[in-house]
């Protein structure tokens, strides 16, 4: 059988931490890139031990690994966006900011992974500072969970209003092109309705609520099928609009594995036939 080169496939970079457990985090991502026919490249900046129930250790790369891992992906291959997520510490993510400025990588997604769902801060204060002066204005789209919108925006969000209200506050202070705040960690039918915002639109993104507690990962997922959609040539709103369909899709076939909160279920694409 002869081989068919493919040539002009999409290209996305994910710079983010690796999730032993297969979940959240680098591997979320390229599966997520996989499924949505964009070629997956990576620059992995912490290692985490962790499963179902939780992080059991976070080792950082070197900040030169990060940067010659971006650099050798960039300058060969070429990158149509990126996403990034758990960049762990200020040191990293300055760098990351120059590399993302120098290397003029376009479509910047930006998952600002600051808190759990369950609340608890997952990078130190200085550390939160550097990525709100150095990365968030770079980015095409900023997508906090409710506990991030709070601490980017000042506010406490309990309600709809609230989602839209942080979300305008983060967009005027921090400069990213647009805000999405997600709602998976909001009560009530609330939660899974992320809230938009790009200067001019605010619109209210809505979907059938899944009744699972394996929802570990849907945060990376999001962000990374934005970035897929973006490297495949998408305008930005539909591009996330897309997005929120795979997310949710994703949620509804989630794995009931391990003995905490499952992974969603990235290959659905292929059991659905
Ligand atoms: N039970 C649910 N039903 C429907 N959508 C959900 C549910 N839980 C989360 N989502 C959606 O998943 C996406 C990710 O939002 P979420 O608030 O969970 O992000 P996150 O806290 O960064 O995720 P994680 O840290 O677990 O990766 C959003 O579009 C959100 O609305
Ligand atoms: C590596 C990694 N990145 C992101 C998250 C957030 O879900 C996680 N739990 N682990």
């Amino acid at each position: 059988m002869n081989a068919q080169t493919i040539s002009r496939v999409p290209v996305a970079l994910t710079i983010a931490g690796s999730d032993s457990g297969g979940g959240a985090g680098i591997q979320a991502d390229l599966r997520t890139f996989a499924f949505n026919c964009v070629h997956g490249t990576s620059a992995i900046t912490c290692v985490t031990a962790q499963n179902t129930l939780g992080v059991v250790r976070v080792d950082a790369m070197p900040v030169e690994a990060v940067v010659a891992q971006i650099q050798a992906v960039v300058k060969d291959i070429g990158v149509q966006a990126a996403k990034t997520g758990m960049l762990l510490n200020q040191e990293i993510i300055f760098a990351v900011a120059q590399q993302i400025e120098t290397l003029q990588i376009n479509n910047l997604v930006v998952d600002p992974v600051m808190v759990s769902r369950t609340g608890a801060q997952l990078i130190d204060n200085e550390a939160i500072k550097t990525l709100c002066n150095a990365l968030i204005p770079k980015a095409t789209i900023v997508t906090p969970n409710r506990y991030e919108a709070q601490i980017l925006s000042g506010l406490q969000i309990h309600s709809l209003d609230d989602m839209g209200k942080a979300a305008q506050i983060i967009h005027k202070n921090l400069g990213a092109k647009a805000v999405l705040v997600k709602g998976g960690g909001m009560e009530g039918n609330l939660r899974g309705v992320d809230v938009w915002f790009d200067g001019e639109k605010l619109e209210i993104l809505t979907t059938k609520q899944i009744e699972t507690t394996n929802t570990h990962g849907t945060g990376c997922t999001l962000s990374a099928a934005i970035a897929a959609n973006l490297a495949m040539g998408e305008d930005l709103w539909p591009a996330v609009q897309q997005a929120k369909e795979y997310v949710t899709t994703a949620l509804c076939y989630a794995l009931n594995i391990g003995k905490g909160q499952g992974p969603v279920g990235h290959f659905f694409p292929l059991l659905q036939n």
